[in-house]
């Protein structure tokens, strides 16, 4: 793992919690019967929407304030905005999550559920069934195949995210196959959009590849979508307000009306 001085200090108090609760230990492995999340982007593609993964983000070190709605309400809600697929924060101190909100959330709906926490143990695989787990790999380092290699021995499937290119080469080596590209810098909490347009096109074209972080309208999607994004990870844009009119503006950005208003 990298110097943790790099860190913005919110994402140092982050590492530090997973690492307390990987040190809590869990009984058995899990063992996951995953909802496809290459076929649910394929439905929505099929019929129209842009593929967007819809975050349930309660809170976070860059937001103000707590989000108190029911998460499963905000989760159908997203759901009938047209959202490929969900992910729920798992992170209970910095970001409002848990694991028994994610188990309910994955009960109520029937897309995929990417369960989103900073894992950086295989204890923490463990904790809750999920279709898709995030591995990031700035925080596993050299960890990274062996913890793909056990994350995938449980049935799930795996997003590895990468901030730059020689990251994404080490996701690449690791055998990632749905890779994110994170436009939020974790050492200053920094968005820019151009870290997607720069990671993009060193992306093998058989890996699913998904834009993360700081899209909040209609022009972004598109132009993520023009940088090769196969969907979207969006939390902030569509936790602001109502989610499903958030989440249904930004599955429609492509449809030629929706250009006009
Ligand atoms: O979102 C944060 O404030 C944050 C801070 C420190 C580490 C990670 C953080 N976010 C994790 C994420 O990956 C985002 O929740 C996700 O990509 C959605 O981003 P956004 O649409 O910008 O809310």
């Amino acid at each position: 793992m990298e110097d943790q001085t790099e860190l913005a200090p919110a994402v140092r108090s982050i590492l530090s919690a997973a690492r307390d609760r990987a040190a809590e230990g869990r009984s058995g492995e899990v063992a996951v019967e995953p909802r496809g999340l290459r076929a649910a982007f394929d439905r929505a593609e099929d019929d129209g929407r842009v593929p967007v993964i819809a975050e349930v983000k309660p809170t976070s070190p860059t937001t103000e304030g707590t989000r108190e709605d029911d998460p499963v309400a905000l989760a159908e809600g997203m759901v009938a905005g047209g959202a490929a697929a969900l992910s729920v924060l798992t992170e209970p101190a910095h970001f409002g999550g848990s694991a028994e909100v994610l188990e309910r959330v994955r009960e109520a709906v029937d897309v995929p559920v990417l369960r989103k926490d900073f894992v950086v143990a295989e204890s923490q695989l463990d904790a809750v069934e999920s279709d898709v787990v995030l591995l990031i790999a700035r925080f596993v380092g050299d960890d990274l195949p062996d913890l793909l290699a056990a994350a995938r021995d449980r049935g799930f499937q795996v997003l590895v995210e990468v901030h730059d290119r020689d990251e994404l080469e080490r996701a690449v080596d690791a055998g990632a196959t749905i890779v994110g590209v994170n436009n939020r810098d974790l050492a200053e909490l920094v968005v820019d959009l151009g870290t997607f347009e720069s990671v993009a096109p060193h992306v093998p074209d058989e890996v699913t590849l998904i834009a993360e972080s700081g899209i909040g309208s209609p022009d972004d999607v598109r132009r993520m979508r023009a940088a090769g994004a196969d969907a979207l990870l969006v939390g902030s844009a569509i936790m602001d307000g109502d989610v499903t009119a958030n989440t249904r503006e930004l599955v429609r950005a492509e449809r030629a009306t929706e250009h006009q208003t």
